[in-house]
């Protein structure tokens, strides 16, 4: 027995050791850049508190001047930026295309898809989507955002004239409507079921992938097993592709027979949905399997309804707190609508909100849906002559960049008109649907979606603060939620 925990013993010291030396080798390189002291093993593991101090505590470690800082997580090395030399160096070319070891705790979910994978499985995924995104597809889609947008404003008129009510829960399930009846081809009627398992488990699934990642016990595979997560995490898991794989049953059972035309009624080329494509599709001649499937059709499914969700919902709450900008919103929309104030919107009417654009665009630079993402390098790299070794975590944190007073003076202000005279000028600092070849492929399908949903919304309804006082408490659960809700005050809108 005492030879058992003997060589346990040895073992754990070993990998201590080697932890320690790796980490060493690491600061040796990177010894051009700042870092903060941390403590043996661990590294600087204990600078991180629970996830809802999680932006500070990022703000608080990364200089103000040098905007990056090597720490090290265990035995996991990473560098935090908030640079926009640094930031462009990383995300705009070819070479660093892999993504940082953090998402190893959504892999389970996720699988390897568009989201999560390397290099070498990205690039056919990404040719094969890409095209799912093209403006005739997104035009298409415009008459599920309205439809599905009544049924939004049909269950907030039940709210009318209380002191506050949080649309989070609604506009999650529109969204979620949204990317279903959109991508999948498939309807599922979310909204009429406001208990949704589904996103429930979302949003455990989100909130056990931050935990992990700064949780110094739930981060070690061998010991998760004997933590409660575990077992939640994997209840959540078989309701989740439970899910995922009957909308791909329902959607297969659909097309059976069906041979979709390759040309629409005025003998233009017809596109295909996402799911289609998927279905349609092969990767070296072979088709891809039940399984590739469901890992793209969760990864769309998350990534195509939690990010709008929580943009516009954020974007909602600054028009209510702002009513200046309200009435800007208003002044555009009736120049759009006229006469006929609460017809359905066109796409040619969506390109038309110039304002509310903006509008969009500033509330994602308070609130950006997807606060940090990270890559990981995989052979050495030269940034203006020092070394980036290979083998370490980058995290771009968007969410310090669009509150950097360097970046966008007077940062906590909510001004719009900031876009109305730099729009496209600032690739790599106004990143919210980051930049370069693994940027967001939902970017110009989200836009519309935002446009078409908070027109919708701005016209039924004038929107006002809570009452009392409603303060975000923002948490980064992979995708940026209010952990107090989102809470607004709505009254029918008079013309
Ligand atoms: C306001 C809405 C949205 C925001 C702010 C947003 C933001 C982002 C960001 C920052 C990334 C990069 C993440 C990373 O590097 O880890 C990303 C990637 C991605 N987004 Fe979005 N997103 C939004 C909406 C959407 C929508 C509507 C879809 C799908 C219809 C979508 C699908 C994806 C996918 C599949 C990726 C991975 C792309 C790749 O690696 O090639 N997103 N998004």
């Amino acid at each position: 027995m005492s030879f058992v925990i003997a060589i346990i013993f040895t073992l754990i010291l070993c990998y201590f050791g080697y932890v320690s030396y790796k980490n060493y080798q690491f600061k040796q390189i990177l010894s051009w850049m700042p870092t903060v002291a941390g403590w043996p093993v661990v590294g600087n593991a204990l600078e991180f508190g629970d996830t809802d101090r999680l932006l500070s505590d990022v703000t608080r470690l990364i200089p103000k001047k040098e905007k990056f800082v090597f720490l090290t997580f265990l035995d996991v090395p990473n560098i935090f930026t908030t640079n926009e030399d640094f930031v462009e160096f990383v995300l705009s070319g070819h070479n660093i295309l892999s993504k940082s070891s953090d998402y190893r705790f959504i892999k389970k979910w996720l699988g390897t898809g568009l989201l999560t994978s390397d290099g070498a499985k990205w690039k056919p995924r990404r040719r094969i989507t890409t095209p799912a995104f093209h403006f005739s597809i997104l035009e298409d889609f415009v008459d599920v955002f309205e439809a599905n947008g009544k049924i939004l404003v049909n269950k907030l008129k039940n709210f009318v004239d209380q002191s506050s009510v949080d649309i989070y829960p609604f506009i999650t399930l529109y969204a979620l409507d949204v990317i279903c009846e959109t991508a999948m081809g498939v309807q599922f009627h979310a909204q009429d079921n406001e208990s949704s398992e589904y996103v429930k488990n979302v949003k455990l699934m989100c909130k056990i992938g931050i935990v992990r990642s700064t949780s110094v016990v739930k981060n070690f595979d061998l010991l998760y097993p004997l933590t409660l997560d575990y077992w939640r995490e994997k209840n959540a898991l078989r309701q989740l592709h439970g899910v995922t794989n009957s909308v791909i049953v329902e959607r297969k059972k659909k097309m059976k027979g069906n041979v979709v035309p390759s040309v629409d009624e005025f003998g233009r080329k017809k596109r295909m949905a996402f799911l289609d494509i998927l279905l349609n599709s092969t990767v070296n001649g072979s088709p891809l399997s039940q399984e590739d499937i469901r890992e793209e059709v969760d990864t769309f499914m998350f990534e195509g309804h939690d990010t709008t969700a929580s943009a516009m919902t954020f974007c909602m709450y600054f028009i209510a707190n702002h009513p200046d900008v309200q009435k800007r919103i208003m002044e555009e929309q009736r120049d759009i609508f006229g006469d006929e104030i609460l017809r359905d919107s066109k796409i040619s009417d969506l390109q038309q909100m110039k304002y509310l654009e903006c509008v969009i665009k500033e509330s994602l630079r308070l609130c950006p849906s997807v606060p940090m993402y990270g890559r990981h390098t995989i052979q050495d790299m030269i940034y203006k002559g020092n070394i980036v070794p290979k083998g370490i975590n980058i995290v771009i944190y968007a969410y310090g960049m669009l509150h950097d007073p360097d970046y966008f003076p007077d940062p906590e202000k909510f001004d719009p008109s900031r876009f109305e005279t730099v729009d496209g000028k600032w690739p790599f600092r106004y990143l919210p649907f980051s930049a370069g070849p693994r940027n967001c492929i939902g970017q110009k399908f989200a836009m519309l979606e935002m446009k078409s949903t908070i027109s919708q919304l701005m016209r039924n309804f004038e929107v006002f603060p809570a009452t009392p006082e409603h303060k975000l408490i923002l948490v980064p659960e992979a995708v940026l939620k209010s952990a107090n809700g989102v809470r607004i005050r709505l009254t029918p809108r008079k013309y």
